[in-house]
């Protein structure tokens, strides 16, 4: 992100992409865009062509918005931060927006969507109908691009009906009704919470700038494979001129019979030749967490999951108000698995979901370096298989070097611009409301007259 055009400009671009049938993810797509704008971005509002047949039409619709331009996946290119609004489609992203999600994989492919600062919003007729399945599926492609994801800050005073939700903003759909105004003001926060995360870095603040990041790596050291990953990782960072720690989690198992699902004969494996006999690191504080601008967690994967001592850990920094050690910080995992496919993907993405709990900003590996295909070409993080050996291969070890690059630069980037952004609450609308865009008549760069460039 450090190399990107929005550090040399004073206003963030925002990129709002919607797709909407009934009439309410247009209307939160446009709060989001108010919302960014108000934080001084330059905003675009897009929705996602749609010449699919509705099933239910005729619908229930709300009054016509006024027709907004039609995105192109040059959007994304020109955007230092999208809103990415969809509607649940059986627990997942309407096939409209997935056809745009796809029209951007010839950008993707040259390597052109990485470091833009993602978050989602959605809408279903269920509370529980599939809304964070949506939010999380929408991510994939986020991970995929080597995108940051940002997820809706918690609240101590979260209700139903305010649309807050972790993994972003998960508003009800009513029919024919508009979404609510604590709904709409949430959609507002979040999208000014994306353009001042997004935006350029302060250049004040030198008690912070006159020192180097800080990293701090967590592991669940279970093994040599964990331990040398761990390691690497700590080194990539440090290869930035960050300060880094690298600490562990405690093991209440460590010794005894297998209490945290271990799968068969991987504690023994985990343990590896090394033993415990190799100078251990500190067991990690909330200081260790409080003090980092980034925090890189590794740990095995069992059962699907990071191993519970890590989980736990990492369970205990996920409280709401002042003083979350995690919130508006870079953050990113590894894992070990027993095999190919055993958590590889599932149990980094499922660490995901805490770490927005937390307010931290994913930064996944994504795509961003030719290691990250040579080592398997997982975009949510390494992965080890112990099947492959205990000892991570040259290429698992290039990769894990630059997530812990990748994830300090990002946590470099953040501390720039993240601590003067307080807790959000919902925006109220401006009277009278800001107008929705105006068409776009000359290609994707033209702008959206009504809002780009406020
Ligand atoms: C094909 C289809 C699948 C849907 N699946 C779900 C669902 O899984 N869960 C749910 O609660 N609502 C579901 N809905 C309701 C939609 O979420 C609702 O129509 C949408 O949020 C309205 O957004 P819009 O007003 O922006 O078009 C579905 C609607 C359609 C057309």
């Amino acid at each position: 992100m450090s190399g990107r055009p929005a550090d040399r400009r004073t206003r963030p671009r925002i990129a709002v992409v919607y797709h909407s049938r009934r009439g309410t993810m247009c209307r939160l797509a446009a709060a989001a865009a108010e919302g960014a704008g108000r934080a001084g971005a330059t905003v675009r509002l897009l929705r996602v062509a749609d010449t699919m047949e509705d099933p239910f039409r005729p619908g229930p619709t709300l009054p016509a918005e006024p027709s907004h331009p039609v995105a192109a996946p040059e959007d994304v290119l020109w955007a230092d931060g999208l809103v990415l609004a969809t509607p649940t489609y059986f627990g997942n992203v309407s096939a409209p927006f997935k056809a745009f999600l796809d029209s951007t994989a010839r950008l993707w492919a040259k390597g052109m969507l990485t470091d833009r600062v993602v978050t989602g919003m959605t809408s279903a007729e269920c509370s529980y109908g599939g809304r964070e399945a949506t939010l999380l599926s929408l991510y994939q492609t986020a991970y995929h691009w080597g995108s940051w994801v940002l997820g809706a800050e918690p609240a101590d005073d979260d209700r139903p009906g305010t649309g807050r939700n972790p993994y972003g903003l998960s508003a009800a759909y009513r029919r024919g009704s508009p979404p609510g105004p604590a709904e709409l003001g949430n959609a507002r926060a979040l999208g000014h919470r994306l353009a001042r995360i997004t935006g350029r870095p302060t250049p004040v603040l030198p008690s912070v700038m006159a020192r180097p990041t800080r990293v701090t790596v967590v592991h669940h050291a279970a093994g040599t494979a964990v331990r040398t990953l761990a390691q690497e990782c700590a080194a990539g960072a440090r290869d930035t001129g960050a300060q880094v720690r690298l600490r562990r989690v405690p093991d209440p198992s460590a010794g005894g019979p297998p209490a945290d699902g271990a799968q068969n004969g991987q504690r023994h494996r985990e343990r590896g030749t090394a033993g415990w006999g190799a100078p251990r690191p500190p067991v990690v504080t909330t200081e260790d967490l409080a003090w980092a601008d980034a925090v890189i967690f590794g740990a095995p994967s069992r059962l699907g999951t990071l191993s519970a001592p890590l989980l736990a850990h990492a369970q205990s920094l996920a409280r709401t108000g002042a003083g979350r050690p995690l919130w508006g910080k870079a953050a990113s995992a590894f894992t070990v698995t027993p095999h190919p496919h055993a958590g590889s993907e599932s149990a980094l993405l499922a660490f995901h979901h805490v770490l927005f709990h937390c307010g931290a900003v994913v930064v996944p590996p994504g795509y961003t370096d030719p290691a990250s295909f040579a080592a398997g070409g997982n975009p949510y993080g390494v992965a080890h298989p112990l099947s492959a050996g205990e000892r991570p291969s040259p290429e698992a070890l290039l990769a894990v070097r630059h997530q812990g690059r990748r994830t300090a630069l990002a946590g470099d980037r953040l501390r720039r611009t993240v601590p003067d952004i307080g807790p959000t609450s919902p925006l109220p609308a401006r009277t009278p409301a800001a107008p929705a865009g105006a068409g776009r008549t000359s290609g994707p760069h033209t702008t959206t007259t009504s809002l780009e460039g406020r």
